[in-house]
């Protein structure tokens, strides 16, 4: 049998990402993003072996570039493509696991759309889509939220009255599932510790960050809770606030819930902080520069982050290693180390030099001698999404 190609598409409410996996290469045939969907500056890039190309489609729809796209993975993958795989955000309590799609998991991504209302609808458009174009590929739809299934019900559960979960799902789900996933898996195979009986701290810092305690390859407890606001201060969202900041704001600035959502949402975090941007490679540059504004952000960023871990802490029996992954983490040895200066209690200490290695797709540990372990796991949802679907296919 050949090396199969499966298409990982990632379908947000104005963009699409989109890698071609092989399974027998290490890096993607093809990727790319289109983005700006609808309005009149929409455009899709993508890389094509060393070959970089854009295409500018004014008004363009998810519908309609995924007409696009498919056919330049058909090429990449030498006219055999064997599947799609889907990243869907929220599968509430009904997915535990990948599944191919069919009806019932249609209406599942449906029935869970208003806990994730920028997510889910663009999902069903890039699945409904593919499904059309290509009637023939199997299609799986893999969730962020399944993962965190395993999560027991005193850390899954808020303190509010009953009926609000039973009746509207109000409950923790968690994020960034394939991530942490992956990453576990990876840092296991590593070190040389089977996952079957293994203890993780794992930190996704991408645009959204999460924190997550893993015990035996399952997720007990993580940052993000009914909605990836939840948790770490991220790019542009705020993380945890007092849960009365929604009624202030509404009292004292008479401002309306979509507002507020778009505040907590899109203008807080390190965009919100430092006024400056929501790139944690801007805000640095700035920090060193001097501006009071980017040293703020970077300063709540990583003690925030020390203070999630060191709460996840308390779902793990033994710590077999703290994971750094994400834009963030693969990249910035700035925060690993600003991050573990505030866990004195837990015996971190940096090997400065290997810290300072890890960056741009270099992993490896980067403890000194005598520390716990910690790790930098470069991240690969589209690869596991990829194994998740030929997994599937194989079943
Ligand atoms: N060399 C770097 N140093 C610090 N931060 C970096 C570096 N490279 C990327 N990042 C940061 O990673 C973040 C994006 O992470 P990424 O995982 O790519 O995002 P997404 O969640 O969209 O997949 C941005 O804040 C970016 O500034
Ligand atoms: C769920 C979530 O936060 O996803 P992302 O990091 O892709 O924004
Ligand atoms: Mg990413």
């Amino acid at each position: 049998m050949s090396a199969r190609n499966i298409l990982v598409i990632n379908c947000g409410s104005s963009s699409i990402k989109f890698a071609l996996v092989n399974e027998a290469q290490t890096t993607f045939p093809l990727q790319g993003l289109a983005e700006r969907l609808g309005s009149p500056e929409a455009v899709l890039h993508w890389q094509f072996g060393d070959t970089k190309e854009s295409l500018s489609l004014p008004g363009t729809s998810h519908q309609s570039v995924l007409s696009k796209i498919l056919p330049l993975a058909q090429e990449a993958a030498g006219g055999h493509l064997d599947g799609i795989g889907h990243r869907v955000v929220h599968g509430g309590e009904h997915f535990t696991a990948s599944h191919l799609v069919d009806a019932d998991v249609l209406a599942g991504i449906r029935a869970n759309a208003h806990l994730a209302p920028l997510h889910n609808p663009a999902h069903l458009v890039g699945i409904e889509a593919a499904m059309e174009l290509f009637p023939s590929l199997p299609q799986v739809s893999v969730f962020d939220t399944a993962f965190h299934q395993s999560m027991p019900p005193h850390a899954y559960r808020y303190a509010v009255p009953e009926f609000l979960y039973t009746e509207h799902g109000v409950r923790r789900y968690g994020f960034h599932g394939t991530s942490h996933r992956y990453v576990s898996k990876r840092a296991a195979e590593m070190v040389g510790v089977p996952v079957e009986n293994s203890s993780w701290l794992s930190a996704h810092l991408g645009n959204g960050c999460s924190t997550c305690a893993i015990v035996n390859g399952e997720s007990r407890d993580t940052s993000m809770g009914l909605t990836p606001l939840e948790g770490l201060a991220m790019g542009t969202r705020s993380g945890d606030v007092d849960p009365n900041l929604h009624s202030h704001l509404a009292r004292t600035l008479g401002w309306s819930i979509e507002q507020i959502d778009r505040t907590l949402n899109h203008d807080s975090g390190l965009k919100g902080l430092s006024g400056l941007s929501n790139d944690m490679r801007t805000l640095y540059e700035a920090h060193m520069a001097g501006h009071p504004g980017a040293t703020l952000a970077f300063e709540v960023f990583c003690y925030r982050l020390a203070k999630s871990l060191a709460g996840m802490a308390c779902a793990l029996p033994k710590l077999d290693g703290l994971i750094f992954t994400g834009g963030i983490g693969e990249n910035s040895a700035a925060v690993r180390e600003r991050t573990l200066e505030h866990m004195k209690l837990f015996g971190f200490q940096l090997d400065a030099e290997a810290n300072a290695r890890c960056t741009r797709g270099v992993g490896g540990e980067i403890q000194a001698a005598g520390s716990p372990r910690i790790l930098v796991v470069p991240t690969n949802e589209e690869r596991q999404i990829a194994l998740d679907t030929l997994a599937l296919l194989d079943a």
